[in-house]
Order: structure tokens, then C-alpha cells, then sequence
């Protein structure tokens, strides 16, 4: 009787609900112990056996905030309701998920053809606790910690014994109670499947709530090195030190973990370290980790369903967590669209929660603006924010200026020595940007500082300790990278606690908002750009993303008259081209036929060999800016690169470019 996933015989029931109700007497072993304990909680609430009982449900705005409270369940348990209610169509039966306190957050069920009361049951915001219907399997499932039917005269309530309901609970990645997953019919035969699916709905429902959480790795763990599609059974969701974040139900299981986790880290679970677990963990094939007991037991990485993973860099736009962090927006930026909104907002939680955040995104996307707004938004914003162009710095320097150096380091070396930008960035956010252009000796002595979190000075041997919040960016593949071996794989792991990437301009819904905010940043007054203007801005395919943009609005301003209209011709070739290019339907005829043909969008906005009259303005415009920017900073390229809003890779780049002569046969535009 100690198992209630079958009723009790007929007989057996009666004679308990008579022993219970009429005599008030213990039931015995007549009835399973878990329903008899229902029924004494029911009767403690003051509920009589006979009495008239409503499904109600909560109003309107309740619901509302219900729905939110429950939005990381909700959208955890999602796919795996959807399946279920597929293999339910047409048998009668109904699918219930309810918060902890037992009510109901989502439903599927079989509308047409079940009774009233079942149809009351199943919508969103009614009240199922044992209060409020009495003896039901969701709730005996979550006070009794595992799965459980109640069928028919088991129900507290004589008007519910035509209910037939198994459930299992939920246990959110804390072990703390999430809900209860529950399959209910209102008439009566085999339950034949029905346990076995809500253990298994559950346990789906369990992961789906772990891989939300943004972790460092999320490994999946299974006793036998076989069949590779158990390994995303029991997961283990690991911070970027090997600090154990989330474990589901089944690893908890397996590695016998309570509720309780505070601390706990891989090393009290695994022999080795984690580290040594990041070097040898692949998605692809299991490897071999060794409990503390002895035993052997294999990891697999897992990508998760979306943002979290140091497997899976894109993040993708799926609805959320219920609580959002709110997403950054400093001034003169721009992030009204929603994908990048949601992501920051991800992004600042992770960073707040100690992770590492990589930004991905193509060349101009708004990596390095992204980076600045994640700082401000995180609990480091009172502290430094430094920027390391790891593509920028001169080999022979990048080492005394990553990681500073003595005094007499070498020749040349400041007396009293120097601070390495990593030191500089202690109490702040250490941008390491173009990270898959490190070089590979340094990745180590990178790597090294950030596993001790310790820096030791050139020329030093003492360790000076270092508390930084860690941000990087690349446009490149680092994983293709990682699989030519030309960025180490255990320094990937470290850096990508959670992938933040940001998608391509094209891509972007918010390109209206950003034109605005930028010609604001700009000092433009928005007034001035005309319809034909905005509207060619609007169906440019910004190969070079916001950066280009930028670029096209100072170009505008450049090329029109102080508090005249900015019109079309006024925009670069670049922009305009895009107009001249034949249209899809039959007429290719541009807007306005005083507009310079120009040919095809080059790939990059950044300058092509002047081809038509107007590029040239634009290739002088750029040396000027270029010459007027490190005038101003005094020479300084870090400095110019910051005034004229690119990197200082980009900044040499251009260095380069403008001092080379124009390809043979151009004109002689702007090579100086
Ligand atoms: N969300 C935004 N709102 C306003 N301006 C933006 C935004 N994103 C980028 N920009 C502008 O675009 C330019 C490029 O931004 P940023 O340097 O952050 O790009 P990036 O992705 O780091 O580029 P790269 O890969 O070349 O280093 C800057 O002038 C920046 O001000």
C-alpha cells in the first residue's frame, strides 16, 4: 500500500472511507499512507467529505501576474506538454501543469468530449491545492516528493471521485519545488502509460528549467559510455571555476545530492579537476570521470536550448526567463530590438552571477558598445572598464602590457615598473576584444591568470591578486579556430560562461530608432533627414552593421549644408547604390534620376577603390578624420581610435589603406 500509482481495491476503499469519514478512525493499511495523509490534511482545512466544491479561478490580473511568476516553467514544460497532448488526442484524458502552491499555470485537454468538472479543472489560474479541491495527485505528488495516481473514491471530495489523475512533481535546479506535471480523466479504466509519462514529462520538464540558467558548462551524465542519447538525463550545470550552478533530479540522484549545493564544486564530486574535465569534454563522444567513491561514470557536453552554454555561442531569441534583468541602454544607444534587448538583459544576469560573457557578431554589430553597457548595468559599474585590442598590440608588447612589469624588466622598462591592463582592470570589467587574435603563447599566460586569478608582473615573482569581471568579443569562429588549433579550448571554455550575440543590422528591427539615436549622439537634428534619405538609410543592407551607419550619418552631415535638409545624394555611393540596383519587379527605374549610378554594395562599407565620383569625398573624408582624430589625441592611437568610435585594429587598418596609393587606373582620391 506504500506505493499509490494503482487505486486500492474497491472493497478496501470503501471500508477506509468509512473508517475515515463516518467513524474518524485511522484507515489502516486500507489505503495507501499518502492518501490517507491527504485526507487528514483536507480535514484539517475543515473540509467534510460531502460538502459542494468549486474549480475557481483566479481573476484576471492575478492570472496575469501567475503566468509571469511561472514564465521559466511555463516555458520549460512547454515542448514536453505539447508532445503529451498529442499522443492524449482523443482519450479522454487532460494534462495539467500547477505552480508549488497548486495552481494551474498551463492545460491541454480534451474540451469537446470530457464532463464539466474536468472542463472547469483544466484552464490556467484555477485554484487545485488540497485547500481549495481537496485530495488530487498534483498535490500528494508535491508533498510526498515523487509521483503519485489518486483515482476515483481516493479524492477527498465525494463530487471528485470520478477522477482519475497521476502526477509527478517538478524540482527546479535549486532541488527546490517548482510544480507538478499531472494526467487526469474523467472516467474510469487502465491508467495503463500514465505514470511512466509524467516521470519521463517531468524529468523533460526538469532539464528544460536547468539549461535556462546561464552556466559555464552543461555536462550530461549517464553510468555506461553507451548510448549516447541518455546522456541528457542527469545534467550538472557547472560556473566558470568548476562551482557546481544547477543539477537536475536525476543528478541528483546519481551523484547523491541533496537540496542543499552551496559550495559545492566538481572537485568534491570528481577526482581531477575541472579543468582537466573542460580539456577532454566534447559533445560528441562521452568521456570518463571518476566519482569520489571510485566509481566511473561518463560526461557528455550538452548545448542547451538556448544562451548558456560554452557548446552553443549563438543565443537565441526564445522567450525569456520570468525575471528579466532589465537589458542596459546607455546614452546615444540604441537597443530597441527585442532579440538584442532579451539578450543583454540575459547577459547581465549572467555577468552579475560571475560568469564570463563572449560577444559574438560581425565586424561593426556593437560588440565593444555592448561590452560598455553590460559593465554599467553590472555590480562592477562603479569600477574601471579596460579594453584590450588583442589584434592591436604589437607583439613584442603585449605581454608588459597585458600583464605589466618590473622595475628594469627588460630595456626601456619605466622605473618603479608598471601596471598590466589586467591589473588596472581590478574592481572592474576586463574587455578582452578580438580574442581570436591572441596569440597562442599568451592564451596560456591568460589562461593561467585566469584560473589563479592571480597576475604576476614581468620580472616579478610575487602574485598580486586579481578581481575582475571578465568580457570578451570576436567576429571570428572560435570554435573552428579551436578545432584548427589556433585557439586553446580550455581558454574558450573559460572565456564563454554565456555567448551574447548580437545580430547583423539587416537583421535588427529597430534600424528607425537606431538612425535616430545616432543622429542624436551625432548632434544631427533628426528634422533635417528627408523621407528619400531615411528611406535609402532603411533598404541599405548595412554590410558594416551600426558602424556604418555612424559613418554614413557624419558623411551626410559632412556633405550637407549646416541646417539644410539632408537628402539623398548626400549619403555615401555605398548607401545610394543599393537604391540602383535592379529591383525585383520590373522597373529598376531609381527614386530620384538625379541620383549617381553607382555599382553593386561592396561587401564592407569600409572604403573600395574609388569608383565614381563620389567615393572620393568619402576616402578624403576619412584620411581627414583619421589626421584630425590623432591630432587631437595628441598621436595617440588608442586614444584616436576612441574618438573617431572604432577599434584601434580597424584604426591601423585604415592607417594602412589611406597611406596606400589608389589601385592603377582610379582616381587619385584622398591617398596621402
Ligand atoms: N546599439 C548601438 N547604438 C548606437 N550606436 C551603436 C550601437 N552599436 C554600435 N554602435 C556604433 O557602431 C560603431 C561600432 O561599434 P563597436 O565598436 O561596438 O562595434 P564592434 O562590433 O565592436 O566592431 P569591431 O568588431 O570592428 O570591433 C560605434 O560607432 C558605435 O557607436
Amino acid at each position: 500500500m506504500e506505493t499509490p500509482t494503482s487505486p486500492a481495491g474497491g472493497m478496501a476503499l470503501a471500508r477506509a472511507r468509512q473508517l475515515f469519514f463516518e467513524e474518524g478512525a485511522a484507515p489502516g493499511g486500507l489505503v495507501h499512507d499518502a492518501v490517507w495523509r491527504s485526507w487528514q490534511r483536507c480535514a484539517a482545512h475543515g473540509h467534510r467529505s460531502g460538502e459542494a466544491m468549486v474549480f475557481n479561478q483566479v481573476r484576471r490580473a492575478a492570472l496575469d501576474a501567475l503566468l509571469e511568476q511561472n514564465r521559466q516553467l511555463i516555458t520549460a514544460a512547454e515542448p514536453a506538454m505539447r508532445r503529451l497532448a498529442a499522443s492524449m488526442s482523443g482519450t479522454g484524458y487532460g494534462l495539467i501543469l500547477t505552480d508549488s502552491a497548486g495552481l494551474c499555470v498551463a492545460a491541454h485537454g480534451p474540451i469537446a468530449s470530457c464532463g464539466n468538472a474536468l472542463r472547469q479543472a483544466l484552464r490556467p489560474g484555477v485554484d487545485l491545492s488540497e485547500q481549495a479541491v481537496g485530495t488530487n495527485a498534483m498535490c500528494a505528488a508535491m508533498v510526498e516528493a515523487r509521483p503519485i495516481g489518486i483515482f476515483g473514491a481516493e479524492h477527498y471530495f465525494a463530487q471528485n471521485q470520478g477522477f482519475q489523475c497521476v502526477a509527478a512533481p517538478i524540482f527546479n535546479p535549486d532541488g527546490e519545488l517548482a510544480g507538478a506535471i499531472d494526467i487526469t480523466r474523467d472516467t474510469p479504466g487502465p491508467q495503463l502509460g500514465a505514470l511512466s509519462m509524467m516521470l519521463d514529462c517531468a524529468a523533460a520538464i526538469e532539464s528544460a528549467l536547468l539549461l535556462q540558467q546561464p552556466a559555464h558548462t552543461v555536462i550530461g551524465l549517464h553510468w555506461h559510455g553507451g548510448a549516447a542519447e541518455r546522456f541528457g538525463q542527469a545534467l550538472l550545470a557547472f560556473g566558470a571555476d568548476g562551482e557546481v550552478l544547477a543539477l537536475n533530479s536525476a543528478a541528483r540522484r546519481l551523484l547523491g545530492v541533496g537540496a542543499a549545493r552551496a559550495g559545492l564544486r566538481f572537485r568534491d564530486l570528481f577526482l581531477g579537476d575541472y579543468g582537466g574535465l573542460l580539456a577532454v569534454l566534447t559533445a560528441a563522444h562521452p568521456a570518463q570521470l571518476t566519482l569520489q567513491s571510485g566509481l566511473r561514470i561518463y560526461a557528455q557536453a550538452r548545448t542547451p536550448a538556448r544562451g548558456a552554454s560554452v557548446r552553443a555561442p549563438a543565443v537565441a531569441a526564445a522567450p525569456g526567463p520570468a525575471r528579466q534583468a532589465a537589458s542596459p541602454r546607455p546614452p546615444g544607444v540604441e537597443f530597441g530590438d527585442p532579440a538584442v534587448r532579451q539578450a543583454l538583459g540575459r547577459a547581465v544576469r549572467a555577468v552579475n552571477a560571475g560568469l564570463p560573457v563572449m560577444i559574438l557578431g560581425e565586424t561593426g554589430t556593437g560588440k565593444e558598445v555592448a561590452a560598455r553597457a553590460l559593465h554599467a548595468a553590472s555590480a562592477c559599474a562603479a569600477g574601471p572598464f579596460v579594453a584590450i585590442n588583442c589584434g592591436a598590440i604589437p607583439r613584442e608588447l603585449i605581454e608588459g602590457e597585458l600583464f605589466g612589469y618590473a622595475d628594469g624588466a627588460f630595456t626601456g622598462a619605466r622605473r618603479g615598473g608598471a601596471k598590466g591592463r589586467l591589473e588596472e582592470a581590478n574592481g572592474g570589467t576586463l574587455f578582452l576584444d578580438e580574442i581570436g587574435d591572441m596569440p597562442l603563447d599568451l592564451q596560456t599566460r591568460l589562461l593561467r591568470v585566469l584560473e589563479s586569478r592571480e597576475v604576476t608582473r614581468l620580472g616579478e615573482s610575487a602574485p598580486r591578486k586579481l578581481a575582475i569581471q571578465l568580457l570578451s568579443a570576436t567576429h571570428q569562429d572560435l570554435e573552428a579556430l579551436v578545432g584548427a588549433q589556433r585557439f586553446r579550448g580550455d581558454l574558450y571554455y573559460r572565456l564563454s560562461g554565456m555567448a551574447l550575440t548580437l545580430p547583423p543590422l539587416r537583421e535588427r528591427g529597430d534600424l528607425g530608432a537606431l538612425i535616430d539615436t545616432i543622429l542624436e549622439a551625432e548632434g544631427i537634428d533628426a528634422a533635417r533627414l528627408g523621407v528619400d534619405a531615411r528611406s535609402a538609410l532603411e533598404r541599405h543592407a548595412w554590410p558594416g552593421n551600426a558602424r556604418e551607419l555612424r559613418t554614413a550619418l557624419r558623411f551626410a552631415r559632412a556633405m550637407s549644408d549646416e541646417g539644410e535638409p539632408i537628402l539623398r545624394e548626400h549619403l555615401p555611393a555605398t548607401v545610394v547604390a543599393a537604391l540602383a540596383a535592379p529591383a525585383p519587379a520590373a522597373s529598376a527605374i531609381p527614386e530620384t534620376p538625379e541620383t549617381p549610378e553607382t555599382p553593386e554594395t561592396p561587401e564592407t562599407p569600409e572604403l573600395q577603390p574609388p569608383r565614381d565620383p563620389v567615393v572620393k569625398p568619402l576616402k578624403e573624408l576619412e584620411r581627414d578624420s583619421i589626421a584630425d582624430a590623432l591630432a587631437g589625441a595628441g598621436g595617440n592611437i588608442t586614444a584616436a581610435a576612441r574618438r573617431l568610435g572604432i577599434s584601434r585594429a580597424t584604426l591601423h587598418r585604415r592607417l594602412q589603406r589611406v597611406a596606400q596609393p589608389p589601385p592603377s587606373g582610379a582616381a587619385s582620391a584622398g591617398a596621402g
